[in-house]
């Protein structure tokens, strides 16, 4: 009897132990809130190693939803890796652009980066040499100087835009796809064809984006929280499979351009140029390849959602339309000069500061990537007495940096004047982060910009566009994705001048730029 109750006695005793030890270690190397001292961001309570600190769905919003609860940066605990979210001007002013040096590395992805892109992909490319030169290779070809010579390009196919609105304004998302992916396949391949959202091509790089987005998705492969799985036997097939046929896609565009190369019959364009300084660059065939097709992936449904925001914009806010369509018919009024350059043109951005406002807060209502991509910390960043670990993953959250309340109060009006000073100008003392942050900003924002300023340009001065009030607009359905698209919706394009007349103005400018 009493050899019972002692045995039982130790049973117990081991098991508060254990627990004990369990508690501490956890405690250790779950809850522990500081680095060398220094605290971490505040933020929810710390998850088990496989247990996805992100949250599973609504990401950016539950995330600007805790930035409002813990503070403006915050800290989520994975096992003992540490994710910092960054959800205010301020803050990411001192972290992620003047401590910008310690963030250009991005984290490990294992399901996009290695299995999908098999390492080639810049996007998630890592600090080091090889994102130098592949950083290099694409800023040459896209930096303001270069974003400059496609204009004509661009001023081409938003005309078209403009014509495709005029025949089937129902399909607006769709042309804005179109522009967005004639223009990048011209920048990138000299593509001079007319461009289809049905031509094989396009269909197969759409493809490709699904396939990105699926697997870039925080959360949506175990794999990125338990990296041994990469040695399963079968695991991550599908990942496999498609990095297959990405490649060959991109790779059959690049052969196409070095083709046209040896007969001479090769546009101006990002590959040619790669080719031909290729060395320069020490970039390998498929390096290039990889390179040039991803560009498309950034860039083109980036541009087009963005697009799409502007239209949803001016839509819904008819009072901010109007402003910039006086402002519009002032600058370029209907009838300036004669019949072609009547409407408007690059020149006439800088005296359009009501309608740079009006897309600077379309892209603030709604931002294109709400979350943005993740960075790296390299060293131990401490902002106002908290530390950000080196080792850390950082996310400037777009959508929570959009909702800063002191940057811009009344965040979600909807208020293109808050841009502008006294006298009317494009105020230089606020911003927002579009093209994300520090050394790994967007390299196309330059063309991207173009894209959005004369698309809107075009279409404010074309048409008014207004909610079709049988089919109101919900402004909240949008894809709970990296980029964030808008789901269908009707607006109605009315034109502001005579539909013949506007249509044969669009469809001169090709004519005489032959
Ligand atoms: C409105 C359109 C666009 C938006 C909103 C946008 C946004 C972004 C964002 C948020 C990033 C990540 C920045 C960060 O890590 O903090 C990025 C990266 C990138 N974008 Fe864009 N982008 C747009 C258009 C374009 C275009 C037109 C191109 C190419 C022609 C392009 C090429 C790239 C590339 C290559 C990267 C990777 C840079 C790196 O990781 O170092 N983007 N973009």
């Amino acid at each position: 009897m009493v050899s019972e109750s002692l045995t039982k006695l130790t049973w117990l005793a081991g098991a508060t132990m254990t627990a004990s030890l369990l508690v501490v270690l956890y405690k250790k190397l779950l809850a522990c809130p500081a680095v060398n001292g220094i605290p971490l961001p505040p933020g929810p309570p710390a998850r088990w190693f496989w247990d996805n600190a992100l949250p599973r769905a609504n990401i950016a919003r539950t995330l600007s939803d805790w930035v409002s609860q813990y503070g403006p940066v915050i800290s989520l605990r994975q096992g003992n890796h540490v994710i910092i979210v960054v959800g205010r001007v301020d803050a990411a002013c001192d972290i992620m652009e003047k401590e910008g040096g310690a963030l250009v590395d991005r984290p490990r992805s294992i399901a996009a980066g290695e299995l999908l892109s098999n390492g080639m992909r810049i996007l998630l490319e890592g600090s080091g040499e090889r994102f130098r030169r592949l950083r290099k290779a694409v800023h040459t070809h896209l930096q303001p100087k270069a974003a400059e010579t496609y204009q004509s390009l661009q001023m081409e196919n938003a005309r078209n835009v403009i014509l495709d609105i005029l025949d089937d304004p129902k399909h607006h998302q769709e042309h804005a796809e179109r522009y967005a992916a004639s223009v990048i396949l011209r920048v990138t391949y000299g593509k001079s064809t007319p461009t289809a959202n049905t031509d094989p091509e396009v269909v197969r790089i759409h493809k490709v984006l699904e396939h990105f987005q699926l697997a870039m998705r925080p959360g949506a492969h175990l794999i990125d929280r338990i990296p041994i799985l990469k040695h399963l036997p079968g695991y991550g097939r599908d990942l496999i499979s498609w990095h297959h046929e990405e490649l060959q896609l991109f790779r059959e565009q690049l052969n196409r351009v070095k083709g046209e190369m040896a007969t001479e019959e090769a546009s101006p364009s990002f590959v040619k140029t790669l080719i031909q300084h290729g060395s320069e660059h020490h970039l390998s065939n498929d390096e290039m390849s990889y390179l040039a097709g991803t560009l498309f992936g950034a860039g083109a449904d980036t541009t087009a959602v963005a697009i799409t925001n502007c239209i949803m914009a001016a839509a819904c806010h008819p009072e901010a339309q109007a402003r910039v369509q006086e402002e519009l018919d002032m600058v370029v009024g209907p009838n300036r000069g004669t019949h072609l350059f009547s409407s408007p043109l690059f020149e006439d951005e800088e005296s359009l500061p009501q309608l740079q406002a009006f897309i600077q807060e379309a892209l603030r209502w709604k931002p294109v990537t709400p979350m943005g991509f993740p960075h790296r910390a390299t060293k131990d960043i401490i902002w106002r007495g908290q530390c950000i670990p080196a080792g850390a993953t950082v996310f400037g959250i777009h959508l929570a940096i959009a909702r800063d309340p002191v940057a811009f109060p009344d965040a979600e009006k909807f208020d293109p004047q808050r841009w502008l000073d006294d006298e009317g100008n494009l105020r230089t003392d606020i911003r927002f982060f579009t093209f994300g942050f520090g050394r790994r900003v967007c390299p196309g924002q330059h063309v991207a910009n173009r894209s959005i300023f004369v698309n809107l340009a075009l279409l404010l001065w074309s048409f008014r566009i207004a909610e079709n009030p049988r089919a109101p607009i919900d402004t909240n359905a949008f894809s709970d994705s990296v980029i964030s698209h808008a789901a269908p919706f009707d607006a109605e394009f009315i034109p502001r001048m005579d539909r013949g007349a506007l249509r044969s103005m669009m469809e001169k400018y090709g004519e005489i730029r032959e």
